[in-house]
Formats: structure tokens, sequence, C-alpha cells
């Protein structure tokens, strides 16, 4: 493990926290931690023994640009303390932390909401704890109020939300703040399906450019949405690695086994269902108030529809959207994925062509040309996520394509189109 990893935005190092698990009886001993604090220090060390729990004994754990890596464990197992001390609200008794880039937490839902005020003054208030100024949050306060959904109770003081309206406020803030580094601790728990399914898929486009540490009990989610899982046990990280393994070994703790192997039983949970498309192209979605089902098909050059493509042929994408309700800024993004669960490219063709609005009762064409792909030989999947401005209308997966014939001999996914020059001189 080394901090001179560039896509490394966290670094714990052999990081420990104890707690005393009992009231102190050592009045001196609490003053002079009082004095320690309050001359600007960290609290002294707890030595290991009775009285003192360990919530994290030697945890190393790197997490990059691009990953969305899961916390799992059982109660007590340590990994809020872990999330609290990558996040420097905690401090440490051992080890080091090294974070890098805009930091945004949902750890808890009431941080930064002052109960007298407004959803909407919130929305600053909250930006600058996460570090934007008022400019960059009166830029996002459109996006973000509609991401929330919570149209006029915006108005009313954050006092009287409950916490599922806390949880939209809090996420729609986090996730339109462009963050480097965001820590999930548990919130999306109180949230309702669809806006569960909303986040995870917002949360796919923030990981696009960010690292995700995501603590949840909710293993199916985990499943869909990690590519790596960590499991702690007692405060010790017990796995670090693939999420269908990771969960496995959780699972085996939960079942009381010993949990030190982690080669445990696999896991139905992250692996692809027996015929619907792969678990690596999760988290699906619609708002099926603003859209119907997507027809996706794939097609030759002459729009015919195919399932099989020879390789380097030219190949077409149509995208067909009934809509429910008006829409002002439609576009389409189309992340690629080869059968091992690469995603080879993405594809969005806002960066080309203006957005689309339409109404209600009108269905939307949308048709993506790739005159000469060059993908190689095998399976490939994808997914086609339409969005209106900044919130996801649909991610529902393309039927998988296949890809025939091709260089005799390729390597790696795809072979661009290449021309060599060999020549010998004296
Ligand atoms: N402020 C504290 N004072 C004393 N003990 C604490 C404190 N915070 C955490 N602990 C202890 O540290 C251990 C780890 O707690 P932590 O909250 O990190 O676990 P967790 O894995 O998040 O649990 P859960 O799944 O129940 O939320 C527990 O034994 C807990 O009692």
């Amino acid at each position: 493990m080394t901090t001179a990893d560039p896509a490394a935005l966290l670094t714990l190092r052999d990081v420990s926290r104890r707690f005393a698990a009992t009231p102190t009886r050592d009045r001196r001993a609490w003053g002079r931690q009082v004095l320690r604090v309050l001359a600007g220090g960290d609290p002294a060390p707890l030595a290991e023994g009775p009285g003192v729990v360990t919530a994290l004994e030697d945890v190393s754990l790197i997490v990059r640009r691009g990953e969305a890596v899961g916390v799992v464990g059982l109660n007590g197992a340590g990994k809020t303390t872990l999330l609290r001390v990558a996040a420097g609200h905690l401090a440490m008794d051992a080890g080091t932390v090294h974070r890098r880039g805009r930091l945004a937490t949902l750890m808890d839902l009431t941080a930064g909401l002052a109960p007298h005020l407004s959803g909407h003054a919130c929305i600053a208030t909250v930006g600058a704890l996460l570090g934007r100024d008022r400019r960059a949050m009166a830029a996002a306060a459109p996006a973000i109020a509609a991401f929330s959904g919570l149209g006029d109770a915006l108005e009313r003081p954050v006092g009287g939300y409950s916490s599922g309206m806390a949880l939209r406020l809090g996420f729609a803030i986090a996730a339109h703040c462009d963050p480097d580094l965001l820590l999930v601790d548990e919130v999306l728990s109180v949230g309702d399906f669809p806006f569960r399914q909303k986040c995870l898929a917002r949360m796919m486009v923030v990981r696009e450019r960010a690292a995700i540490l995501l603590v949840s009990h909710n293993l199916a989610e985990v499943a869909r949405f990690c590519d790596r899982v960590v499991v702690l046990d007692r405060g010790r990280v017990a796995f670090d690695g693939a999420t269908e393994t990771g969960l496995s070994v959780y699972r085996t703790l939960a079942e009381g086994a010993d949990a030190s192997s982690p080669a445990g039983t696999p896991s139905s949970l992250a692996g692809p269902a027996a015929d619907g498309p792969p678990a690596f192209l999760r988290p699906f979605h619609r708002d099926a108030a603003r859209v119907g089902p997507l027809d996706l098909t794939w097609t030759d050059g002459s729009g015919a529809a195919v399932d099989t493509r020879p390789f380097g042929a030219p190949l077409g994408l149509r995208l067909r959207a009934p809509l429910r309700a008006p829409a002002r800024a439609l576009f389409v993004g189309v992340p690629l994925y080869a059968a091992d669960g690469t995603r080879v490219s993405g594809l969005a063709s806002d960066l080309t062509d203006a957005p689309l609005s339409a109404d209600a009762g009108q269905t939307v064409t949308v048709r993506l040309t790739l005159p000469a792909p060059r993908l190689n030989p095998g399976l490939w999947h994808g997914v086609a996520v339409l969005h209106d401005g900044p919130g996801t209308l649909a991610r529902q997966p393309l039927p998988p394509l296949r890809v025939t014939g091709g260089p005799s001999r390729h390597w790696g996914h795809w072979t661009p189109e290449a021309r060599w020059s060999l020549s010998v001189s004296e």
C-alpha cells in the first residue's frame, strides 16, 4: 500500500481507535484529557485493557477514484467508527489517514440543517460545510431542489422534516457538490424504495469521477452498487476484495462460523441472475410516473434489428421512450461493458447534441450510430441511461450483443484501426 497511488483519494494505514467502555472514575486523568483537548490537542490514546473497547484495530484501506467500496459487518464491528475516522470527524489512537480532493459525507442527516431555516436556506449552509461557496450553491440549487423532489416543502423549516425528507435534502446537496470522496453511512435506509434507487443511480454518476465508501446493512444494494467490499469483524479487516466473496464472508460471519477464510460459500446475492442481466450493470431504475419502459434495440447500419454483428461492422442503437410527463432537457448516456464486467467505454448524447424537450404522451426516439466500433469478439453489455437535466428518468440494461469474427489474434477489449510501417536501414 502506498500513498503515491495517483488514483487514491482515501488512504487509511494501520488505523486503531479505542473507546472507554466504562465511565472514568479517575477524575484527574479525565481533567488532563479535557485540558489537552482545550489546548487544541487530541485526547491521549487509551491503552488496551479492561474497560476499553477496540472499535478499529490496524485497519488499512485504499479507495481510488472511480471505485465504490461497501463496508459491511455485524453490529458494533466498527463501520461507523471507520467512516468517522476517514472523514476526520474522529481522532485515531494510531495510524494515518490521507484524503485528497473535496469531501462530502452523508452520516448524520441533521448535519448543517439548522431547524429554524427553510430547506432552500439550508442548501447554502450545508454547501458551505461541504466547501462550496454561495455562488456555486446558488447555481446548483435548482438541480438540488429538483432531485430532492421536496417541492413546496423546501419553503418549510427543516426542523419539521421527517428523516426521509432530511435524507432527500442531504443527499441531493451532497451529490450535487461535485465531491471527490463521498462517505455514506447507512442513511439511505430511511429513504423510500424509489428514492433509494434514485440515490444509487446518482451515485453511479458521482462515482465516475469520485471515490465512494458506503456503509450498509442492505446486502442486495451493496451487491448491485459496489465494486469491492470490506468486511469488518470486531474492528479488524476480515476481508477486502471482490463484492461476491466479501458478502459470502459476511454471511459466514453472520451465521456465527469462522470467517477468517475468504473462501466462503459463493453468495447468490452478487452474481448474475440465472437468465437476467449481469449484476455489474445494476442498479436499474425507472421513474414510472414520468416514463414508460424503454424500447432498446441494437441495429445494423441500415436500422434493422440485430443481436449479433461482425467485428468492425457499423452498429446502431435505437432507444424509444414513451413519456408520461413533460421533460425539458432529455439526453442519453450509454456505458458499454465487456463480458467480464469491465467498463470499456461510455457515450453521452449531450457531448455533441443539444438536449431535447418533449411533452407527456410523446415518444422520444434516440439513434446512436457507431460507424466502425471494432469491439473485440465476444458478448457485450450496456445500459441506456435516460436523463432529464440533472435527474435520471430511467437506467435500463441493453439486450446483450454478440460480436463475431475479427482479427485472428486479439488482446484486450477492442482493436483500433491501425497502420504499421516496418523498415530496415543500413
Ligand atoms: N463514542 C463511543 N463511546 C464508546 N464506545 C463507542 C463509541 N463509538 C463507538 N463505540 C464502540 O465501538 C464499537 C464499534 O462501534 P461502531 O458504531 O463503529 O459499529 P458499527 O459497525 O457501525 O455498528 P452498527 O452496525 O450497529 O451501526 C462498538 O463496540 C461501540 O460500542
